[in-house]
């Protein structure tokens, strides 16, 4: 399985296509008012449509009620439900039951001590993505180009996919993915001009650099020290990653 490349907060026609077109395996939606990347319904049904078969398609929703996420199921239709806020370990199990969607609980990272809730999420979620805890007073949870500490994850042992985020960009993608042995990365403020305006120049750039620095590629220096193994425990690509749901999603 490669690297996994999503880019979050795709709000216009234009920015969609050139992810799209750049090859984005995922593309987020923001589903949060206080954003400036926030989408309304109608909005999210037309980028939905564009996207679909083309990249999976991504929710990010914080601490979403049920009538909010049954509209966003309705008019995106999407592939994968990103839990960005406060949700409990319950919460998420309720989440993936009543809407029959694969989810991806977000862990705000800071010190190790925000990885003791991980094998509870890991119990219930299908994806995990590290993001950097957002600031005291922020007014928003993510997507504010804060960096964590990729050394936290370096001795992780999830046997669940994960992806990483937070302050990612064309310039230190690479070294996130060495550092952490993700599966995925997510970028959202590193794409941009100011926040909620993508640039499509730094699109391209950082889906180049990612894939240049993804250590499951047959060029890759690091994978070929390493043994081809088809489980690369501990980190990030767990046995059987699921290549098959994704390719669905895709579908
Ligand atoms: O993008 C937002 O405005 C946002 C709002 C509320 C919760 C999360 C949000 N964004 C998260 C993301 O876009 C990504 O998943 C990721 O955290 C990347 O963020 P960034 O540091 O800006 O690259």
């Amino acid at each position: 399985m490669s690297l996994l490349v999503k880019i979050c907060g795709l709000s216009t026609r234009e920015t969609l296509d050139t992810a799209l077109e750049a090859g984005a395996d995922m593309a987020g939606f923001v589903f949060f008012p206080p954003s400036p990347r926030h989408l309304s319904l109608e909005t999210a049904r037309e980028l939905g449509r564009r996207a679909k078969g083309r990249a999976a398609k991504v929710a990010l929703t914080v601490d979403a009620d049920n009538a909010t996420l049954e509209n966003i199921a309705e008019t995106l239709q999407p592939d994968l439900l990103q839990l960005h806020g406060k949700e409990t370990i319950a919460r998420v199990r309720d989440i993936k039951q009543r809407f029959g969607l694969p989810v991806m609980k977000v862990i705000a990272v800071e010190t190790p001590a925000d990885l003791v809730a991980l094998p509870g999420y890991a119990s219930v979620a299908d994806r995990i993505l590290f993001d950097a805890r957002a600031p005291k007073g922020a007014t928003r949870p993510g997507g504010l180009g804060a960096v964590f500490d990729w050394h936290v994850l370096e001795k992780l042992d999830l046997q669940l996919p994960f992806m990483v985020s937070g302050g990612l960009t064309a310039d230190n993608v690479a070294e996130a993915i060495r550092v952490t042995r993700a599966g995925g990365v997510d970028v959202s403020s590193g794409v941009e001009s100011s926040p909620g305006v993508k640039d499509p120049e730094m699109i391209r750039n950082f889906i180049r650099a990612a894939r240049a620095a993804d250590l499951t590629s047959p060029l890759s220096p690091d994978l070929r020290r390493q043994p081809l193994t088809p489980t690369l425990s501990p980190q990030g690509r767990g046995e059987g990653e699921e290549t098959a749901p994704l390719n669905d999603m895709k579908n």
